[in-house]
């Protein structure tokens, strides 16, 4: 059996269309009427996911949820609405719903729905996070890696903001989630903003969220993701691009916990972990006038710095043979290894791009290369670093030249959007829509490796 649900709706046509959908699926359908039936087949039977129905005959969504959430707590409960409106969405949520679904809904979206709550329910009753995989910050055995470690793992329960410092890909974005997950917030959402490039009024309602009518565009109340991340943490990428209009009203988050929607009146208060990175000298921008000093001082109480992978060349063969273990799994591609010259050619190198620049290389070279150990000369650095240079060459729009052939217009097309992503194949293959592996055998194929 796949799983237990209970459907409380009064509408049988509903019930049944359900049960006959997912029984042959392998679920087991209970269903009750009204209140009463409902709360009676929850302590019986013990269902692994609850439907219920927002107005059940019986008893007011208002107290039932809070009663089932305080005697049920693992069981997810998704509502089902057939007069959906946000106030009931952010109710139902706010008691305890995983879901607020609008009715009609069709049976395969619901057991879809079904599935993701359970899946999610069985996620957070997993182990804590420090077994959970996921790429391991503190590889290395430099003084450097080393102290970050143990100053990282000092700070994990404190509810203080943070600052990671760091050049671009040296981890700052990993290093987050890995403390977030291993902090006292992990069963909470971290939820992630870049705050470079975007205009003050869309980083203020990202943030903030807005009431309805607040501004001409705002035809629906938005959530703003500060509310999104309450008792999470909040990862403010590239902190020091925020914009100086924003910026105080940030601070007051911080300081007094209290902040303001777009158009609304009244102050609401948030509970979050801020979580800030830059590569940016934030010192500098301070005294550029670009950065509130009230603020800095606020967020740099605790700065992390992200060492550079040339100022630690002793972890590269080690960080590299884990990457390899990973993409060994990753690309079905059992025994990834380096030659010891390969090694030694990885550690003479400067990265510029750091963590993300050797991921790069390693996975090029695994994909083009036919053998599993690779040689000094499967490792194309130019490559990447043409790719990652934002001035690097770019071909003319292929749209322009009804000359060219199905061919070359692909080729072009796809040394742009390669280049326009700095050279990060991973976002590139999700701009051109195609998986990653894919993009890397066309760029084999199109004799690319050496001229993004
Ligand atoms: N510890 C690690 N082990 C393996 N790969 C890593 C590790 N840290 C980072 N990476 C790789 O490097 C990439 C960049 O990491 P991340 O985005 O965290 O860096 P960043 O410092 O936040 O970069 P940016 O400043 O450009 O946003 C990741 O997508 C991942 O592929």
């Amino acid at each position: 059996m796949t799983g237990r649900c209970l459907i409380a709706d009064a509408d049988l046509e509903l019930r049944s269309a359900l049960r006959r959908f997912i029984e042959p699926r392998g679920w087991e359908a209970l269903e009750a009427r009204n209140a009463h039936e409902a709360r009676e087949l929850l302590r019986r039977a013990r269902p692994d996911v609850v439907l219920l129905e927002e107005h059940l005959p019986g008893s007011p969504l208002s107290e039932m949820l809070p009663e089932w959430r305080a005697s049920h707590p693992s069981v997810p409960l998704l509502v089902l609405s057939a007069t959906p409106s946000i106030d009931g969405a952010v109710q139902a949520i706010k008691l305890g719903a995983e879901q607020f679904v609008p009715k009609p809904v069709e049976p395969p979206t619901l057991l879809r729905l079904m599935e993701h709550a359970l899946e999610a329910q069985r996620t957070r009753a997993l182990p804590p996070p420090d077994t959970a995989g996921g790429p391991e910050p503190f590889l290395g055995v430099s003084p450097l890696i080393r102290q970050l470690e143990a100053t990282v793992r000092r700070l994990l329960d404190s509810d203080r903001a943070l600052l990671l410092l760091g050049e671009t890909g040296t981890g700052k974005g990993m290093l987050a989630s890995w403390i977030h997950l291993r902090g006292p917030r992990a069963r909470a959402p971290l939820v992630q903003l870049n705050c470079a490039g975007l205009a003050p009024q869309l980083l203020e309602t990202e943030l903030f969220g807005h009431e309805r009518g607040a501004f001409t565009s705002a035809v629906q109340r938005k959530l703003g993701l500060l509310e999104v991340a309450h008792k999470g943490s909040l990862f403010l990428d590239e902190v020091g691009d925020m914009d100086p209009l924003v910026q105080p009203k940030l601070l007051k988050v911080l300081e007094e916990r209290r902040f303001r929607r777009l158009g609304e009146v009244e102050e609401r208060t948030v509970d979050i972990r801020l979580i800030a990175a830059t590569h940016q000298n934030l010192v500098e921008r301070v005294r550029a006038g670009r950065f509130r000093g009230d603020l800095y001082f606020r967020i740099s109480t605790l700065p992390l710095r992200l060492p550079a992978l040339r100022e630690r060349p002793e972890d590269i063969p080690i960080i590299a043979r884990n990457m390899l273990e990973r993409l060994s799994d990753e690309l079905g591609r059992p025994g990834l290894g380096l030659t010891a010259e390969a090694e030694a050619a990885l550690c003479g190198y400067t990265w510029p791009g750091n963590l993300r620049e050797l991921r790069n290389v390693l996975e090029r070279a695994a994909l083009l290369s036919a053998h599993p150990v690779l040689k000094t000369e499967d490792l194309d650095f130019n490559a990447a670093l043409a790719g990652m240079r934002p001035d690097a060459p770019t071909a003319s729009p292929p749209e322009s030249d009804l000359s060219l052939t199905l061919r070359e217009v692909e080729r072009r097309h796809i040394s742009r959007v390669l280049a326009s992503e700095g050279g990060h194949v991973g976002r590139a293959a999700q701009r051109l829509g195609i998986p990653r592996s894919s993009l890397y055998q066309k760029l084999k194929s199109l004799g690319l490796s050496a001229k993004v």
